[in-house]
């Protein structure tokens, strides 16, 4: 594409050097540059990308854009306002908007945006219209997948993603949104039609700094990215009132809102619900009339999830009929609830859990499932919020009968210490601390352990389950490694409480 075309879509503030160039692709990162390219030195949380302007011309970028002052020779210098929203602009551009006059559904909010994706996806496919979804999982279309090391990718890989999945056939997009990505602007060059919050509790405070600011990055995705467009004639925005922050995302939207909630009042209600082993059967009642539903999800906080596709289904317009058959034939998200089959029984579920309030939702289910004693392994990630950590023993300790505190991903921090920031949480509840050899062979009063090696960890709680109770591993989920330092080892829940189950005695 001409560096002049693509000029128009980033709206520069100036321009110093020759516009009649041919750019090759876009870059971020000066160690991925190719000849003809156009590199963004972005400022980062390490690093900033001036530093590596040098070298990225030296790799043959013939163009730099950058929003603080830039002088490097041999290149055009390119200064914009925003360096990460102009490289989202220009992403969309050159990948030839791939987002633009196709359905484009976006999820954000703490927990349930996967979940929900999976539902929205469902629904899609019964009106016709198949659909990517990228998100913490994969970015696939249909069954061809591409790895994703982020939830929502950076600008310029989830352009050229999206342009991939068009070309498979993609006729519409479903896609988690990240608060991280919010707030550096990768989904800036995005077309939605339909933006989702689901819900905002603690996460991610090592980044954002205090729930203020996390409830202010997502709410960009809903006052500035959702701005009225005649090409998207049907945005809305759809919104859980029952969140204590849904009605502040209200007042900030700057186009209709579809509003759900099962304790208030909302456009999409409740009228009637069961809950059972087997899973969720409700109606909702809707603007398009009454929905009777079966899911074989589990628990109320997936029923939440459900009306949040129900919501988007709706906002989309599409038939009541499609919005049915997309929950009930949904397929199964890999890692959330997922049961480990065994003929021991013992119920295994392996879920993603690994924030309080997710915690929390997936043990109440559990407690109101309860046919024996709850034994919860988890821990929590190192260089990451470390605020959640005492706040996740809490409810880890109080609401099972054992908790078994492990790791997951550590990355660069000491595993021990942060098991002893989970401690600080557990300690006040005075539960009795059992050494791992106390409960080799089962246990009797409530209490919890710590066991640093999660694979001993999973171990030692299958093997202290008798048959009736429940053991939930929680935190990893899809995962499929365990990061220590900054290497990333094969570890999965699921084989490790296969094995566990096979070795038990
Ligand atoms: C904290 C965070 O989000 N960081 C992201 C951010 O990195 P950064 O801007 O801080 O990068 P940096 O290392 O300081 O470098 C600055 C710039 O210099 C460039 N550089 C650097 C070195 C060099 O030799 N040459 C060079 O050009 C870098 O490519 C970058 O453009 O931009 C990078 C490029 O997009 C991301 O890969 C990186 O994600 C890191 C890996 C990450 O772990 N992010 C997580 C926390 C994240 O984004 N999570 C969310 C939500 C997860 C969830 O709850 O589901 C997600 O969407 O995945
Ligand atoms: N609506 C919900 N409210 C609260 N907890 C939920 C909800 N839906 C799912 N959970 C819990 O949160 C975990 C993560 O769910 P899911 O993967 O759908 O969320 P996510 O928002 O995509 O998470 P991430 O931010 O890691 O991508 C689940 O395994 C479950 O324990
Ligand atoms: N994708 C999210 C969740 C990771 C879940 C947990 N397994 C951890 O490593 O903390 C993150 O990177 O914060
Ligand atoms: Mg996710």
């Amino acid at each position: 594409m001409q560096l002049s075309e693509l000029l128009s879509c980033l709206d520069p503030v100036d321009v110093r050097g020759e516009r009649q160039l041919e750019i090759e692709g876009l870059y971020y990162d000066s160690r991925m540059v190719k000849p003809g390219g156009l590199f963004f030195a972005l400022k980062g949380e390490k690093s900033d990308g001036l530093a590596f302007v040098e070298a990225a011309v030296g790799k043959g970028a013939v163009a730099v854009v950058a929003d603080r002052p830039c002088a490097v020779a041999g290149a055009t210098v390119i200064t914009v306002a925003d360096g990460r929203r102009a490289m989202s602009l220009a992403a969309d551009c050159f990948y030839g908007r791939p987002t633009a006059g196709i359905p484009v559904v976006g999820i954000t909010g703490t927990n349930g945006k996967t979940t929900t994706t999976y539902l929205v996806e469902g629904i899609l496919a019964c009106a016709g219209i198949p659909a990517a979804v990228l998100g913490t999982i994969s970015y696939r279309f249909g069954d061809e997948a591409f790895p994703a090391p982020n939830t929502t990718p950076e600008s310029v890989d989830l352009q050229q993603t999206l342009r991939a999945l068009a070309d498979l056939g993609a006729k519409g997009v479903v896609m988690e949104v990240s608060s991280h990505s919010l707030e550096q602007r990768r989904v800036d060059g995005c077309r939605y039609d339909v933006a989702v919050f689901t819900n905002l509790t603690r996460d991610h405070l090592d980044y954002h700094g205090d729930m203020e600011n996390y409830f202010q990055s997502k709410l960009r995705f809903f006052s500035e990215l959702l701005a009225p467009d005649q090409a998207k004639p049907r945005r809305r925005a759809v919104v859980n009132l029952d969140d204590p922050y849904g009605s502040r995302f209200v007042a900030g939207c700057t186009v209709p809102v579809l509003t759900y909630a099962i304790d208030g009042n909302a456009d999409i209600t409740v009228g009637t619900v069961d809950f059972t082993v087997d899973g969720i059967r409700c109606t909702l009642k809707t603007p398009a009339g009454e929905i009777s539903l079966k899911s074989d999800l589990l628990g109320r906080f997936n029923l939440y999830n459900i009306m949040a596709a129900v919501g988007a289904g709706i906002a989309l317009e599409l038939p009541v009929e499609a919005i049915r058959c997309g929950i009930e034939g949904h397929k199964k998200v890999p890692g959330r609830v997922e049961r480990v089959d065994n003929d021991r029984d013992i119920t295994v579920l392996v879920d993603y859990a690994h924030t309080g309030d997710a915690l929390e939702n997936v043990l109440n289910m559990v407690t109101e499932l309860k046919t024996g004693r709850i034994i919860t392994v988890f821990g929590c990630g190192g260089d990451r919020d470390r605020g959640k950590r005492p706040v996740m023993g809490a409810i880890a300790a109080r609401m099972s009968d054992l908790a078994v505190v492990t790791s997951d991903n550590p990355r660069t921090e000491e595993p021990h210490a942060i098991i002893e920031d989970i401690r600080r949480g557990i300690e006040p509840l005075g539960l009795k601390e059992y050494a791992p050899e106390e409960i080799a062979d089962g246990f009797e009063g409530k209490g919890w352990v710590a066991i640093d090696d999660r694979r001993a960890a999973i171990r030692a709680a299958i093997q202290a389950a008798r048959s009736g109770d429940i053991v939930v591993l929680a935190g990893k989920g899809h995962e499929d490694y365990q990061i220590l330092g900054t290497v990333k080892h094969h570890f999965d829940d699921r084989e490790e409480a296969a094995a566990a189950l096979a070795a038990k005695r």
